[in-house]
């Protein structure tokens, strides 16, 4: 245990590991870490592919869950969205069908797709989520803005109306710049998560929302920081977490819509896309809403503890090494302290 997790009263870690049921951000596999502190457990679970700077943003959120008591829940529940991977149409029909929410949220134009594919799954999402559903469509900054213009026109048709368009480019003047082209809302994901300033894109007026989420922003006080400072509506988003990180997801997108800055429903039905429930964490969500209470299920005394000796072995050197580089890392955070 690194000396300065155990300094704020860290006292057990348990590495965790789930197959997805597809393939979503180019992955497979999801994996994180829980850490147990006087407030009870919290979720650190960056992507691989972020060096040790990036991710010690994600160990400021587990730790702010783990170590800082919030008060109780004044919302029961928070409306969630369907997220649609990229599939084919018929599974896309039958996912939005299936978790009984009124808007989607589609991934489109990813690089083993193409637009006649994005075209096809937006009318069969269309179909099973009726006239009166909201669908939102979410490209991963892979166009640059003649392409984004094109795209959006043709993907809003194939709608039958968009609710908005997430990061449809890379940088913030692109967004700007599309943002005036197109007549579909424009919304900032990356453009706030992995930014040098995440209040960047909110002062070039470059998107009409936000996409928030708690881990890549260290934390739900410094997500709640940002929105205020923002001063844009929001949409909070699942950083593809389990339990306890969806759960302060939760926590977030209750205080927004507390505060009347919640832009209707939330990207927190994630866990659906895992195989298996994590550690036999059962999913917090019926599909289209999220329940604020808690998960209260201990992992360090679950007899599986995520299946085979080897694999559990080798889980948590790997990650007992990179909680090493995090914890290195943490002062070196882009904003605030955790
Ligand atoms: O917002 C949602 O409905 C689900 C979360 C989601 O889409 C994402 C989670 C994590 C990583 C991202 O590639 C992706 C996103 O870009 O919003
Ligand atoms: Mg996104």
């Amino acid at each position: 245990m690194p000396q300065k997790l155990a300094a704020k009263g860290i006292d057990a870690i348990v590495a965790w590991q789930v197959p997805m049921r597809v393939k979503f951000r180019r992955i497979w596999l999801r994996e994180g870490i829980w850490l147990h502190g006087p407030a009870g457990w919290g979720e650190c679970s960056p992507f691989w592919d972020y060096d040790a700077v990036e991710s010690a943003h994600w160990l400021a959120a587990g730790l702010e869950t783990a170590t800082l008591e919030l008060p109780l829940p004044q919302l029961n529940a928070i409306p969630l969205n369907v997220t649609v991977p990229v599939v084919p149409p018929e599974r896309a029909a039958e996912i939005v069908a299936k978790s009984g929410a009124s808007t989607a949220k589609v991934k489109v134009a990813d690089p083993g797709s193409d637009l006649a594919a994005d075209v096809q799954r937006l009318a069969a999402v269309r179909e099973a989520i009726g006239d009166t559903g909201k669908i939102r469509i979410d490209a991963n900054a892979a166009w640059d803005v003649s392409q984004a213009v094109s795209a959006i026109g043709i993907l809003n048709q194939a709608a039958g109306g968009l609710d908005y368009v997430e990061q449809p480019c890379p940088s913030v003047a692109e967004l700007a710049e599309v943002k005036q082209k197109v007549g579909v809302r424009i919304a900032a994901d990356e453009s706030v998560r992995r930014a040098e300033d995440p209040l960047a894109v909110a002062k070039a007026g470059a998107a009409d929302l936000l996409v928030i989420k708690v881990q890549p922003l260290g934390g739900i006080r410094q997500a709640l920081h940002i929105c205020e400072a923002a001063q844009l509506p929001v949409v909070v988003s699942s950083a593809l977490d389990a339990a306890y990180g969806i759960w302060a997801g939760g926590r977030l997108a209750e205080q927004l819509a507390l505060k009347g800055q919640l832009d209707g429903a939330c990207g927190l039905g994630t866990m659906s896309l895992f195989t298996e429930d994590v550690l036999g964490q059962a999913n917090p969500s019926d599909g289209a809403h999220l329940s604020t209470q808690k998960p209260d299920f201990d992992p360090i005394y679950h007899p599986s503890e995520n299946g085979p000796e080897q694999v559990r072995h080798e889980l948590r050197e790997r990650w007992a090494t990179r909680l090493a580089a995090m914890s290195q890392a943490l002062p070196e955070r882009r904003f605030g302290k955790p």
